[in-house]
């Protein structure tokens, strides 16, 4: 039997014993919401009961420092210390910041543009006949973007830079934590003296944390002493200056900051990427639509958006499709409830099933189909009316979740995957490396992990007109 994910198997769990159902495990409660009803009935409508946390204290306190002290607020439960680390989060990241934040969006796409051409057509025959992985040129594009974000221009990183990766696998080591293997033992706490001793792996996350965003900031702290005025301003510089984190704090924020932001973006375009290749009549839509709109002596940019209704919807469809967190992060309630006669105990975890819920086939038609037309009518007479509006049936995916804990680096999100995917399609088509065979997009890199990225594959970039390289 093909193993499958724990998002496909409570899907399949909830249609036959319904859209919410419980699940006993252990010492454990758990609630899983299947529906977008039971999301809007409980997240969004009853949220001072359903946005607390209740995660591994090893990931709580261990890694990110403990409520009191820390600054790893993803992780925290309902309360003030992670309304105010949300707040100065917020503040970074409202629509207004990320305007200021596009001449790094324009900088960090020409890099990645610049770095796939110089693979895939400047270098050996063979890269160019059998095509290669874009994994860390993407990782690189979403990694440097909030890096320069939070620290400035002071992270200079080559694309496979090992500090990077590690970096990055960081985040999903961390990610790990709340995964299947560590929630064993939180089940049943016998296994904590049975299950091999994790604490070194643990220890060494921490001891990453500290080498690679500790040592950033302690360099950052230095600059900003040596010569104040002649940092520029960025949102480490800003979160200094308003003196309201200890050194901790910071070094937790900005490895959640970071951590969130940047594999959950690479995912979604790394799947986007897959998702076209097998799909060359949709590719080339997006790009006629680029061609005509844009037109091929420039590259789009933030105000040629609203104009590229089809890349937009391919953009929805891929969050859709391979939601990056497709069970959110696990919520808790901080209080006892009662939903349809059923009894809820404080500190139940609740799980959002995303992939559930973008898999209704009410909700979304042939639900297994890559179809960015179905959100043609959201993108071009919905949306308009309704760009602020994070209510259920005003977006066409809960990729980013909703309610208080809804993910507050949507718009970097949006914009981010925008400005690489805009230019990908208006320089390049990407070709599967055989084309009798289409990409694996069924199967994830890792089964068992929270978040959900593809299975490495090679694609083959074949420029799109003689004067690409002009472009960037
Ligand atoms: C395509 C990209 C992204 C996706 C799909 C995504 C998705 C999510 C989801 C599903 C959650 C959990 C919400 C919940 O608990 O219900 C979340 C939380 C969060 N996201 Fe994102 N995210 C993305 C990009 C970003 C970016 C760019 C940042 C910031 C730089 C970011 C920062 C955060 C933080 C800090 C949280 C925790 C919020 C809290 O607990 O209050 N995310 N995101």
């Amino acid at each position: 039997m093909r193993p499958i994910a724990v998002q496909e198997l409570f899907r399949l769990w909830s249609l036959q014993a319904g859209p919410v159902f419980t699940l006993q495990l252990g010492a454990k409660h758990w609630v899983i919401l299947n529906t977008a009803q039971s999301v809007k009935d409980l997240i969004v409508d009853r949220s001072t009961i359903y946005s607390s946390r209740d995660l591994p204290s090893t990931l709580v306190d261990d890694i990110m420092g403990g409520v009191s002290k820390g600054g790893g607020f993803a992780f925290y439960p309902y309360g003030p210390e992670w309304r105010h680390l949300r707040r100065i989060a917020h503040g970074g990241l409202i629509k207004k910041k990320i305007n200021e934040y596009q001449p790094i969006f324009d900088d960090r796409r020409n890099t990645l543009l610049a770095n796939l051409w110089n693979e895939q057509l400047t270098t050996s025959t063979s890269t160019a006949r059998d095509g290669f992985s874009l994994t860390r040129f993407i990782e690189h594009y979403t990694m440097t973007s909030i890096l320069a974000i939070a620290f400035g221009n002071m992270c200079n990183f080559d694309a496979g830079d090992p500090r990077l990766h590690q970096a990055f696998s960081l985040t999903e080591r961390t990610a790990a934590i709340f995964g299947p293997a560590e929630q064993m033992a939180e089940f049943f706490p016998m296994l904590k003296y049975l299950l091999p001793n994790r604490k070194q792996e643990y220890i060494d996350v921490r001891n990453n944390i500290e080498d690679f965003y500790g040592g950033l900031l302690a360099e950052f702290k230095e600059r900003l002493q040596q010569d104040g005025d002649g940092v520029e301003d960025c949102f480490i510089k800003e979160i200094m200056q308003n003196g309201e984190l200890t050194d901790l704090q910071m070094m937790n924020f900005i490895t959640v900051f970071v951590g969130a932001g940047s594999e959950t973006t690479a995912s979604t375009l790394e799947w986007m990427i897959a998702l076209l290749a097998n799909e060359p009549g949709v590719q080339d839509k997006a790009y006629d639509e680029i061609q005509t709109n844009v037109g091929p002596f420039r590259l789009p940019g933030p105000e040629d958006e609203s104009s590229l209704s089809y890349l937009q919807c391919v953009i929805h469809e891929t969050l859709r499709l391979r939601p990056p967190a497709p069970l959110s992060v696990p919520h808790a309630t901080s209080e006892d409830d009662v939903y349809n006669h059923w009894r809820i105990p404080k500190n139940t975890t609740v799980m959002i099933n995303l992939h559930a819920i973008h898999k209704d086939p009410v909700r979304y038609p042939n639900p297994n189909v890559f179809d960015p037309d179905r959100h043609l009518d959201y993108v071009q007479r919905r949306a308009p009316q309704q760009r602020f509006s994070q209510t259920i049936d005003d977006r066409p995916h809960l990729a980013f979740s909703t309610g208080r804990r809804v993910c507050v680096g949507i718009h970097l999100a949006e914009r981010s995957v925008y400005m690489a995917a805009s230019a990908l399609l208006a320089c390049f088509r990407f070709e599967r490396q055989d084309e009798h065979a289409l990409i694996d997009v069924d199967t994830p890199k890792d089964l068992r992990s929270p978040t959900f990225a593809p299975s490495p594959y090679k694609v083959k970039l074949v420029a799109r007109h003689d004067g690409v390289k002009d472009l960037f």
